[in-house]
């Protein structure tokens, strides 16, 4: 079957990035269809962090175009981006710790809000009918996510894994059509990242995902295609299992530890 832009909501290509002497990232290309899950793994250094960067609109490359549902993305600035419907989380959460667990989801849904969340928040321009729209629409996904009943807590006062699901309802709650999830079951137990694995599934029904990710088990369970780098270029992509089967992705982990590798838990794949 042949593809056309259309198919792709996003697409990097020849996408480079120079730190100074360095080249992180080197002729990068990366579709990702709507309501797929795309992986990016590689060994330590590899330019994924870089790659979601550049995706996520927080890094300019120094060559290269990205491209949203076949035209320039609408702005490189975050907000820009939630606009047009991509959302991403944070490997350090980023929730605001002053703000309860609501509120940082009623900022998620900034691009629903007519006068943007934060006016909402701080009072500044308030339309009542969004706030009561965006509140009920927080404490929905707050709900989705089993969390609702901490709704009205400080997300400093919850442990480090409802901290994570208040995070994925703030990036969920605006409806996105795309998802960049950055390592997001760092720092989770075996079952949290089971219960992830399921709600990563349950995502793509409404949204493509991009996640990078270091739990390979993770990866490969949740993901339709993984695309794989190393030394900043894209040495493999593929299903899991083709992945997996690749000798050139073994022998990239070959140097990394054990446990970074893809056929392990937290690694390599097979
Ligand atoms: N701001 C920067 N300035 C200079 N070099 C950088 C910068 N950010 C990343 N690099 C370098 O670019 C390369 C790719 O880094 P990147 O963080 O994207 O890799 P990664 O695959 O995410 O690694 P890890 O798995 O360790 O997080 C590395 O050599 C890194 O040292």
């Amino acid at each position: 079957m042949t593809t056309t832009a259309a198919d792709h909501l996003l697409r990097a290509d020849g996408v480079t990035v120079r730190f100074g002497g360095l080249t992180a990232l080197d002729d990068v290309g990366l579709q990702v269809a709507p309501g797929s899950v795309v992986g990016l793994i590689g060994p330590n250094g590899a330019g994924k962090t870089t790659l979601f960067n550049v995706l996520s609109g927080v890094l300019r490359p120094t060559a290269g175009t990205i491209t949203w549902k076949g035209a320039p993305p609408p702005g490189r600035r975050p907000h820009h981006l939630a606009r047009a419907g991509i959302a991403r989380t944070f490997q350090g959460l980023n929730l605001f710790p002053m703000m309860t667990v609501l509120d940082n989801v009623v900022a998620g849904a900034d691009r629903l809000a007519a006068g943007g969340a934060f006016s909402l928040i701080s009072g500044l321009g308030r339309h009542h009918r969004d706030e009561r729209e965006l509140r009920a629409r927080a404490l929905a996904a707050l709900e989705g996510f089993g969390i609702a009943e901490h709704a009205h807590r400080l997300p400093g006062t919850l442990p480090y894994g409802l901290q994570k699901q208040v995070a994925l309802a703030r990036a969920c709650v605006g409806e996105p059509e795309l998802l960049l999830l950055d390592e997001p079951a760092s720092g989770l137990s075996g079952t949290q990242i089971d219960a992830l694995a399921e709600q990563i599934r349950g995502f793509s029904r409404d949204m493509a995902v991009v996640l990078v990710e270091h739990h390979m088990d993770l990866v490969m369970r949740v993901c339709d295609r993984i695309v794989v780098l190393d030394f900043g270029r894209v040495i493999s992509t593929g299903t899991p299992e083709e992945v997996q089967a690749d000798p050139l992705v073994t022998r990239a982990y070959l140097g990394a530890s054990d446990d970074a590798a893809p056929g392990h838990t937290n690694g390599a794949p097979r």
